[in-house]
Protein backbone atom coordinates (compact mmCIF):
# COMPACT_ATOMS: atom_id res chain seq x y z
CA UNK A 1 0.00 0.00 0.00
CA UNK A 2 3.38 2.57 -0.52
CA UNK A 3 4.23 2.08 3.14
CA UNK A 4 7.42 3.50 4.30
CA UNK A 5 9.27 3.27 7.29
CA UNK A 6 11.90 5.58 9.11
CA UNK A 7 13.50 3.98 11.66
CA UNK A 8 15.94 6.15 13.62
CA UNK A 9 19.22 4.91 14.49
CA UNK A 10 21.69 7.45 16.23
CA UNK A 11 22.63 4.90 19.20
CA UNK A 12 23.00 5.27 22.18
CA UNK A 13 19.69 7.57 22.29
CA UNK A 14 18.81 8.24 18.95
CA UNK A 15 19.49 12.16 19.81
CA UNK A 16 18.72 15.04 17.00
CA UNK A 17 22.05 15.78 15.69
CA UNK A 18 23.02 18.09 13.03
CA UNK A 19 23.25 15.08 10.70
CA UNK A 20 20.29 13.56 11.67
CA UNK A 21 17.69 15.88 10.90
CA UNK A 22 19.82 16.19 7.98
CA UNK A 23 19.27 12.83 6.50
CA UNK A 24 15.91 12.94 8.38
CA UNK A 25 14.86 15.23 5.72
CA UNK A 26 16.12 14.04 2.81
CA UNK A 27 14.51 10.76 3.50
CA UNK A 28 11.50 12.17 3.44
CA UNK A 29 11.42 14.61 0.61
CA UNK A 30 12.39 11.42 -1.57
CA UNK A 31 9.22 10.09 -0.41
CA UNK A 32 7.17 12.92 -0.97
CA UNK A 33 8.81 12.98 -4.33
CA UNK A 34 8.11 9.19 -5.13
CA UNK A 35 4.34 8.85 -5.63
CA UNK A 36 4.75 5.19 -4.96
CA UNK A 37 4.73 6.33 -1.11
CA UNK A 38 1.62 7.20 0.41
CA UNK A 39 2.09 7.34 4.23
CA UNK A 40 5.53 6.54 6.44
CA UNK A 41 5.47 5.15 10.17
CA UNK A 42 8.09 7.10 12.29
CA UNK A 43 9.60 4.51 14.43
CA UNK A 44 13.29 3.25 16.30
CA UNK A 45 15.74 1.29 16.16
CA UNK A 46 17.44 2.16 19.65
CA UNK A 47 15.62 -0.12 22.08
CA UNK A 48 13.94 1.62 24.66
CA UNK A 49 14.72 4.59 22.93
CA UNK A 50 12.21 6.60 20.74
CA UNK A 51 14.55 9.91 20.63
CA UNK A 52 16.10 11.73 23.13
CA UNK A 53 15.70 15.12 21.75
CA UNK A 54 17.78 17.96 19.79
CA UNK A 55 21.27 16.97 20.68
CA UNK A 56 22.46 19.03 23.78
CA UNK A 57 26.05 18.40 22.75
CA UNK A 58 25.20 20.88 19.52
CA UNK A 59 24.06 23.95 21.65
CA UNK A 60 26.54 23.85 24.35
CA UNK A 61 30.00 25.32 23.77
CA UNK A 62 29.88 25.63 19.71
CA UNK A 63 30.35 28.93 17.42
CA UNK A 64 27.11 31.23 16.57
CA UNK A 65 27.78 29.66 13.11
CA UNK A 66 26.72 26.18 14.21
CA UNK A 67 23.88 27.87 16.47
CA UNK A 68 22.29 28.80 13.47
CA UNK A 69 22.94 26.05 11.19
CA UNK A 70 21.39 23.60 13.66
CA UNK A 71 18.57 25.73 14.86
CA UNK A 72 17.49 26.14 10.69
CA UNK A 73 18.13 22.36 10.54
CA UNK A 74 15.16 22.04 13.41
CA UNK A 75 12.87 24.29 11.81
CA UNK A 76 13.38 23.01 8.79
CA UNK A 77 12.44 19.39 9.71
CA UNK A 78 9.58 20.46 11.72
CA UNK A 79 8.74 22.42 8.55
CA UNK A 80 8.43 19.08 6.76
CA UNK A 81 6.99 16.81 8.79
CA UNK A 82 4.39 19.32 10.40
CA UNK A 83 3.37 19.81 6.49
CA UNK A 84 3.91 16.58 4.83
CA UNK A 85 1.39 15.35 2.59
CA UNK A 86 2.60 12.01 3.50
CA UNK A 87 0.38 10.37 6.38
CA UNK A 88 2.62 10.05 8.82
CA UNK A 89 2.19 7.69 12.13
CA UNK A 90 4.08 7.86 15.01
CA UNK A 91 5.23 4.09 16.03
CA UNK A 92 6.49 5.51 19.71
CA UNK A 93 8.41 2.42 21.82
CA UNK A 94 10.78 4.53 23.65
CA UNK A 95 10.90 7.21 25.92
CA UNK A 96 10.12 10.42 24.13
CA UNK A 97 11.43 13.84 25.74
CA UNK A 98 11.21 17.43 24.45
CA UNK A 99 12.27 16.77 20.83
CA UNK A 100 11.70 13.36 20.29
CA UNK A 101 7.85 14.48 21.99
CA UNK A 102 7.85 17.04 19.09
CA UNK A 103 8.60 14.81 16.22
CA UNK A 104 5.79 12.32 17.53
CA UNK A 105 3.17 15.38 17.74
CA UNK A 106 3.79 16.55 13.97
CA UNK A 107 2.86 13.14 13.05
CA UNK A 108 -0.79 12.55 12.31
CA UNK A 109 -1.60 9.87 14.43
CA UNK A 110 0.50 8.16 17.91
CA UNK A 111 0.74 4.94 18.79
CA UNK A 112 2.82 4.60 21.76
CA UNK A 113 3.81 1.27 23.77
CA UNK A 114 2.28 0.44 27.34
CA UNK A 115 5.83 0.71 28.79
CA UNK A 116 5.71 2.64 32.16
CA UNK A 117 9.13 3.74 31.77
CA UNK A 118 8.29 5.04 27.97
CA UNK A 119 7.02 8.82 29.24
CA UNK A 120 6.99 11.42 26.85
CA UNK A 121 6.20 15.63 26.89
CA UNK A 122 7.83 18.69 26.54
CA UNK A 123 10.46 18.76 29.76
CA UNK A 124 12.53 22.03 28.58
CA UNK A 125 11.97 23.97 31.57
CA UNK A 126 13.75 21.08 33.45
CA UNK A 127 16.55 21.80 31.58
CA UNK A 128 16.48 25.60 32.45
CA UNK A 129 15.28 26.21 29.06
CA UNK A 130 12.11 27.12 27.33
CA UNK A 131 10.19 25.61 24.64
CA UNK A 132 9.67 27.81 21.32
CA UNK A 133 6.77 29.38 20.25
CA UNK A 134 6.31 26.75 17.95
CA UNK A 135 7.01 23.63 20.08
CA UNK A 136 4.43 24.70 22.32
CA UNK A 137 1.86 25.42 19.34
CA UNK A 138 2.71 21.85 18.26
CA UNK A 139 1.35 20.73 22.07
CA UNK A 140 -1.37 22.92 21.95
CA UNK A 141 -3.32 21.78 18.70
CA UNK A 142 -2.83 18.44 20.32
CA UNK A 143 -3.72 18.35 24.23
CA UNK A 144 -5.42 21.99 24.18
CA UNK A 145 -4.28 24.99 26.18
CA UNK A 146 -5.02 24.23 29.77
CA UNK A 147 -2.92 20.87 29.41
CA UNK A 148 -0.10 22.25 27.21
CA UNK A 149 -0.20 25.49 29.94
CA UNK A 150 0.02 23.08 32.83
CA UNK A 151 2.51 20.14 31.05
CA UNK A 152 5.10 23.20 28.94
CA UNK A 153 5.59 25.42 32.43
CA UNK A 154 6.25 22.13 34.77
CA UNK A 155 7.73 19.80 32.51
CA UNK A 156 5.95 17.25 32.57
CA UNK A 157 6.75 13.99 31.17
CA UNK A 158 3.84 11.71 30.76
CA UNK A 159 3.78 7.77 31.15
CA UNK A 160 1.36 5.96 28.41
CA UNK A 161 -1.97 6.12 30.36
CA UNK A 162 -1.10 9.33 31.34
CA UNK A 163 -0.61 10.65 27.63
CA UNK A 164 -3.54 8.84 26.62
CA UNK A 165 -5.85 10.44 28.70
CA UNK A 166 -4.52 14.41 27.65
CA UNK A 167 -4.86 12.94 24.37
CA UNK A 168 -0.76 13.32 23.89
CA UNK A 169 -1.24 10.05 21.95
CA UNK A 170 -3.96 8.39 20.31
CA UNK A 171 -3.57 4.37 21.21
CA UNK A 172 -1.55 2.55 24.03
CA UNK A 173 -0.89 -0.86 22.71
CA UNK A 174 1.38 -3.60 24.11
CA UNK A 175 4.84 -3.51 23.11
CA UNK A 176 4.98 -5.88 20.51
CA UNK A 177 2.26 -4.56 18.86
CA UNK A 178 3.04 -1.03 17.85
CA UNK A 179 3.95 -1.86 14.51
CA UNK A 180 1.16 -3.92 13.37
CA UNK A 181 -1.06 -1.11 15.07
CA UNK A 182 0.65 1.55 13.01
CA UNK A 183 0.01 -0.61 9.96
CA UNK A 184 -3.66 -1.15 10.30
CA UNK A 185 -4.08 2.91 11.58
CA UNK A 186 -2.56 3.40 8.00
CA UNK A 187 -4.79 1.46 6.51
CA UNK A 188 -8.06 3.24 8.00
CA UNK A 189 -6.19 6.72 7.14
CA UNK A 190 -4.71 5.47 3.65
CA UNK A 191 -8.45 4.65 2.57
CA UNK A 192 -9.31 8.71 2.30
CA UNK A 193 -9.10 9.72 -0.61
CA UNK A 194 -5.55 11.65 -0.75
CA UNK A 195 -6.45 15.62 -2.26
CA UNK A 196 -9.27 15.48 0.25
CA UNK A 197 -7.17 14.48 3.36
CA UNK A 198 -4.19 16.65 2.62
CA UNK A 199 -5.80 20.13 1.49
CA UNK A 200 -7.80 19.09 5.22
CA UNK A 201 -4.74 18.45 6.35
CA UNK A 202 -3.08 21.41 5.40
CA UNK A 203 -6.21 23.43 5.99
CA UNK A 204 -5.78 22.77 10.21
CA UNK A 205 -1.84 23.00 10.40
CA UNK A 206 -0.92 26.22 7.64
CA UNK A 207 -1.68 28.90 9.82
CA UNK A 208 0.50 27.17 12.36
CA UNK A 209 3.24 26.85 10.56
CA UNK A 210 3.04 29.71 8.48
CA UNK A 211 3.39 31.64 11.87
CA UNK A 212 7.28 30.37 11.67
CA UNK A 213 7.55 30.54 7.82
CA UNK A 214 7.16 34.11 8.32
CA UNK A 215 9.82 34.87 10.78
CA UNK A 216 11.97 31.67 10.36
CA UNK A 217 15.21 34.08 10.40
CA UNK A 218 13.97 36.26 13.48
CA UNK A 219 13.56 33.01 15.11
CA UNK A 220 16.89 32.01 14.73
CA UNK A 221 18.04 35.39 15.82
CA UNK A 222 15.97 34.90 19.08
CA UNK A 223 17.45 30.85 19.20
CA UNK A 224 21.25 32.40 18.85
CA UNK A 225 20.77 35.23 21.76
CA UNK A 226 19.08 32.67 24.13
CA UNK A 227 21.19 29.83 23.96
CA UNK A 228 24.31 32.31 23.26
CA UNK A 229 23.54 33.21 27.34
CA UNK A 230 25.71 31.72 29.82
CA UNK A 231 23.18 31.02 32.13
CA UNK A 232 21.68 28.94 29.63
CA UNK A 233 24.92 27.30 28.17
CA UNK A 234 25.54 26.49 32.68
CA UNK A 235 22.24 25.12 32.78
CA UNK A 236 22.95 22.64 29.85
CA UNK A 237 26.20 21.67 30.64
CA UNK A 238 25.16 21.01 34.55
CA UNK A 239 21.94 19.04 32.65
CA UNK A 240 24.37 16.87 30.73
CA UNK A 241 27.33 16.27 33.30
CA UNK A 242 24.24 15.01 35.25
CA UNK A 243 23.23 13.00 32.64
CA UNK A 244 27.15 11.73 32.03
CA UNK A 245 27.33 11.65 36.01
CA UNK A 246 24.19 8.69 36.27
CA UNK A 247 26.46 5.80 35.28
CA UNK A 248 29.46 7.03 37.43
C1 LIG B 1 11.28 31.70 24.03
C2 LIG B 1 12.29 30.64 23.65
C3 LIG B 1 13.01 31.00 22.45
C4 LIG B 1 13.86 30.27 21.83
C5 LIG B 1 14.13 28.87 22.14
C6 LIG B 1 15.35 28.69 22.82
C7 LIG B 1 15.78 27.56 23.22
C8 LIG B 1 15.14 26.26 23.05
C9 LIG B 1 16.24 25.31 22.91
C10 LIG B 1 16.22 24.04 22.85
C11 LIG B 1 15.12 23.13 22.87
C12 LIG B 1 15.49 21.85 23.08
C13 LIG B 1 14.57 20.73 23.05
C14 LIG B 1 15.27 19.42 23.37
O1 LIG B 1 14.97 18.44 22.77
S1 LIG B 1 16.48 19.42 24.57
C15 LIG B 1 16.84 17.72 24.89
C16 LIG B 1 15.97 17.21 25.99
N1 LIG B 1 16.22 15.83 26.22
C17 LIG B 1 16.27 15.29 27.43
O2 LIG B 1 16.04 15.92 28.42
C18 LIG B 1 16.62 13.83 27.50
C19 LIG B 1 17.92 13.63 28.19
N2 LIG B 1 18.27 12.22 28.20
C20 LIG B 1 17.71 11.34 29.06
O3 LIG B 1 16.85 11.64 29.85
C21 LIG B 1 18.24 9.93 28.99
O4 LIG B 1 19.45 9.94 28.30
C22 LIG B 1 17.28 8.95 28.31
C23 LIG B 1 16.05 8.70 29.20
C24 LIG B 1 16.84 9.43 26.93
C25 LIG B 1 18.03 7.59 28.11
O5 LIG B 1 18.54 7.15 29.33
P1 LIG B 1 19.68 6.05 29.37
O6 LIG B 1 19.93 5.75 30.81
O7 LIG B 1 19.35 4.93 28.46
O8 LIG B 1 20.94 6.75 28.69
P2 LIG B 1 21.92 7.83 29.35
O9 LIG B 1 23.00 7.10 30.09
O10 LIG B 1 21.17 8.84 30.09
O11 LIG B 1 22.54 8.52 28.05
C26 LIG B 1 23.48 7.86 27.23
C27 LIG B 1 24.39 8.90 26.61
O12 LIG B 1 23.62 9.77 25.80
C28 LIG B 1 23.81 11.13 26.20
N3 LIG B 1 22.57 11.88 25.97
C29 LIG B 1 21.36 11.64 26.48
N4 LIG B 1 20.45 12.51 26.01
C30 LIG B 1 21.12 13.33 25.18
C31 LIG B 1 20.72 14.46 24.37
N5 LIG B 1 19.45 14.90 24.32
N6 LIG B 1 21.67 15.06 23.66
C32 LIG B 1 22.95 14.64 23.68
N7 LIG B 1 23.39 13.58 24.42
C33 LIG B 1 22.46 12.93 25.16
C34 LIG B 1 24.16 11.02 27.67
O13 LIG B 1 24.83 12.18 28.10
C35 LIG B 1 25.05 9.79 27.67
O14 LIG B 1 26.30 10.20 27.18
P3 LIG B 1 27.66 9.50 27.65
O15 LIG B 1 27.59 8.11 27.11
O16 LIG B 1 27.67 9.55 29.15
O17 LIG B 1 28.74 10.34 27.04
Amino acid sequence: MGVAVIKLKNPPVNSLSLEVLTEFVISLEKLENDKTFRGVIVTSDCPGIFSAGLDLTEMCGKSQAHYAEYWRAVQELWLRLYLSNLVLIAAINGVSPAGGCLMSLTCDYRVLADNPKYNMGLNETLLGIVAPSWFKDTLVNTVGHRTAERALQLGLLFPPAEALRVGMVDQVVPEDQVHSTALSVMAQWLAVPDHARQLTKNLMRKPTADRLVKQRDADIQYFLRFISRDSIQKSLRVYLDKLRQKKG
